[in-house]
């Protein structure tokens, strides 16, 4: 990666970790708990905030806001739409995970009107991206059926039409703007063995956007070089899901920014 590139992700993990940002998730059933661990571990602090009574007065309060739509329902729906347009009227950033946006005319509606409220990052799996431009994709589910590669086109698309920041994960990793692309190598083969792995990156995306919202593009990439390197590390401890699922808990909160600076592997394309 350039030396800037590398010293300014570098900066804003230093930053994140220093700065405990507070992020409103709103996410799924199954990965609240995880998502949360996650955040506290790699030193943000998070709250599950959603249903409507509350949800736009939070997105006031908060650094950042996380919209996943894994386990929909309308009243979720409801505070869902509150809290991104709250977002957008106090200026702070939002992340949106359209989990599986595919499979129904629900997830889809719901993908499409929750796009209208401009999201700062979009950060999906391969399937999820190539579908949001428009493309057949081969997933069916939750999770990704094709490579990041064959997402790139799509995420630049989609990154200029929206005029966000698009990140496509899987095996290495792809960030846009519809301009400037990185990739990011690194985690491990066992990270798609666990549920929530995604919805968890994309909590921890809030919390990198919320330190630094005039630089979305670095700090999602900061985001997905976090999760790299920590995944890295708990691969080498893990025996299979189960026990990586806490190794990467733990190598999230036992990373330094050495370590992340020698380990992170960003390219620039
Ligand atoms: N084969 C793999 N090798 C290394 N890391 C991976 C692999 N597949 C997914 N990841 C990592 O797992 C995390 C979740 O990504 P992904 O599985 O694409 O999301 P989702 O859970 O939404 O489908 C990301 O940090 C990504 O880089
Ligand atoms: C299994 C499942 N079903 C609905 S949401 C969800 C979790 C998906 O998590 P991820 O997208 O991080 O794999
Ligand atoms: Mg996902």
């Amino acid at each position: 990666m350039t030396t800037d590139l590398s010293q300014t992700t570098t900066d804003l993990y230093e930053r994140m970790r220093a700065t405990n940002p507070l992020v409103q998730c709103i996410t799924n059933y199954v990965a609240m708990n995880y998502a949360a661990n996650v955040l506290l571990a790699a030193g943000a602090s998070p709250a599950m905030v959603h249903t409507p009574e509350e949800s736009g007065e939070f997105a006031t309060i908060a650094g950042a806001l996380t919209v996943n739509i894994g386990t929909l329902s309308p009243n979720w729906v409801e505070g869902m739409i509150a809290a991104a347009k709250s977002a957008n009227t106090a200026g702070k950033p939002w992340v949106l995970d359209p989990v599986a946006h595919f499979a129904t005319g629900y997830r889809q509606g719901t993908t499409t009107e929750l796009l209208k409220l401009n999201p700062t990052v979009i950060r999906g799996n391969a399937s999820e991206i190539i579908a949001l431009g428009g493309g057949q994709s081969a997933g069916q589910g939750v999770d990704s059926g094709d490579p990041v590669e064959q997402a790139e086109d799509a995420a630049r698309t989609l990154a200029t039409a929206q005029k966000a920041i698009v990140a496509v994960t899987g095996e290495v990793d792809f960030v846009t703007d519809g301009t400037r692309s990185v990739r990011i190598a690194g985690g491990s083969d066992l990270m798609p063995k666990i549920t929530a792995m995604g919805c968890a990156l994309t909590a921890l995306t809030g919390a990198y956007v919320a330190i630094a919202p005039d630089q979305a593009f670095e700090a999602t990439v900061a985001a997905l070089a976090n999760f790299a390197v920590a995944g890295e590390i708990a691969a080498k401890s893990a025996n299979g899901p189960a026990s990586f699922m806490t190794a990467f808990v733990d190598g999230l909160y036992t990373l330094d920014a050495k370590t992340f600076n020698a380990n992170a592997r960003i390219t620039a394309q």
